[in-house]
């Protein structure tokens, strides 16, 4: 795997406190790289020192393949948390300004502005008044905007938020086409089934510091432990006793038991008491936004501790 971005023990404070620490992580040519975490972690800090937008007071960002120190901004594409264009141009001049910025051939960024509009549901909008768009309708244009000019690393910052369903599944497929084709991406989003669905890897951050880095199927491997979700009146604290049983949500009838890591399903099954009233019973692993909680709110602690410490997926 060809790494574009190195980012090595990044560091930064402000007044005083310390926002993130210790951040080491690596985006490679062709691969979606999600950077996970709760409000206030660290993210958009960790991007915007990645972009050069403020300075790190420890640690160094690496583009690969180019000299050391310098940011080859027009090498990289970023839609930023913050939205915004010009609100009196046109969009199709819109998209040519910033092509333009990045010094990408203006017949190029033409040919390729169409094909996106119409890609993305924007076709015969090109002449439009910026101000004249929807808020879904803005964000697409800066999204374009962002990839005009081919960058080798891609940089979205909650890419999703505020498209409707529609525009969220196609912003994925063109997010996908982009690392078929080899642009390197980083993403940063709060909407876990999205990032379950595109990510290779992803970076978890909590208080400014890693909590979880490696691929998906390494990451679910080692936190996504089984839960058994019954639905039935049984007694929520017979459900707690059960062996290997590490807490219980109630919800109704519907009662959903979270098992401990490793545990052998078939045997575990075998072992339920005969009273156990059972309308429906289905097993699971958690899901990315489940072990994203567990993580949020220290949970993961509680469970690597009563295990001596599981430690990071990488
Ligand atoms: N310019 C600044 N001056 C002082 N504190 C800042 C500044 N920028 C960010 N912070 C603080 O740094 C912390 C991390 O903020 P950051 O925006 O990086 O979090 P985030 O993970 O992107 O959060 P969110 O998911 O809410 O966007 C927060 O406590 C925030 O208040």
């Amino acid at each position: 795997m060809e790494p574009i971005l190195t980012v090595e023990q990044l560091g930064k404070s402000f007044k005083q406190t310390q926002i993130i620490q210790n951040i080491s992580f690596q985006v490679h040519k062709g691969e979606i790289m999600a950077i996970l975490g709760p409000n206030g972690a660290g993210k958009s800090t960790t991007i915007r020192n990645i972009m050069g937008i403020m300075y790190p007071d420890e640690g160094k960002v690496q583009f690969h393949n180019h000299p050391t120190g310098e940011i080859p901004r027009h090498k990289i594409g970023y839609l930023p948390e913050e939205r915004g264009l010009y609100k009196n141009v046109n969009v199709m001049d819109m998209i040519l300004y910033l092509a333009e910025l990045k010094d990408y051939p203006l017949k190029k960024a033409r040919e390729r502005a169409m094909e996106f509009l119409v890609k993305l549901g924007l076709e015969g909008k090109e002449k439009v008044s910026v101000e004249e768009l929807s808020k879904g309708m803005g964000q697409k244009v800066q999204f374009i905007g962002s990839i005009i000019h081919e960058p080798e690393l891609l940089i979205l910052d909650e890419p999703f938020s505020g498209l409707d369903p529609v525009s969220q599944e196609v912003f994925k497929k063109e997010i996908q086409e982009l690392a078929n084709q080899g642009t390197a991406i980083l993403l940063s989003s709060h909407q876990m089934n999205m990032v379950e669905e595109v990510c290779d890897r992803l970076f978890m951050i909590s208080h400014g510091q890693k909590v979880i880095y490696g691929s998906l199927e390494d990451v679910k491997n080692q936190y996504a432990n089984f839960k058994c979700t019954i639905r039935g009146k049984n007694d929520a604290k017979m459900l707690e006793q059960l062996a290997d049983v590490q807490r219980v949500e109630r919800n109704g009838d519907v009662s959903v038991a979270y098992l401990a890591p490793d545990v052998h399903v078939p045997s575990w099954l075998r072992e339920l008491p005969e009273n156990l009233n059972i309308h429906e019973l289905s097993i699971d692993r958690i899901s990315l936004h489940e072990i994203f909680i567990d993580v949020a709110t220290d949970r993961h602690l509680v469970q690597d501790s009563q295990e001596g410490g599981k430690g990071d997926a990488k």
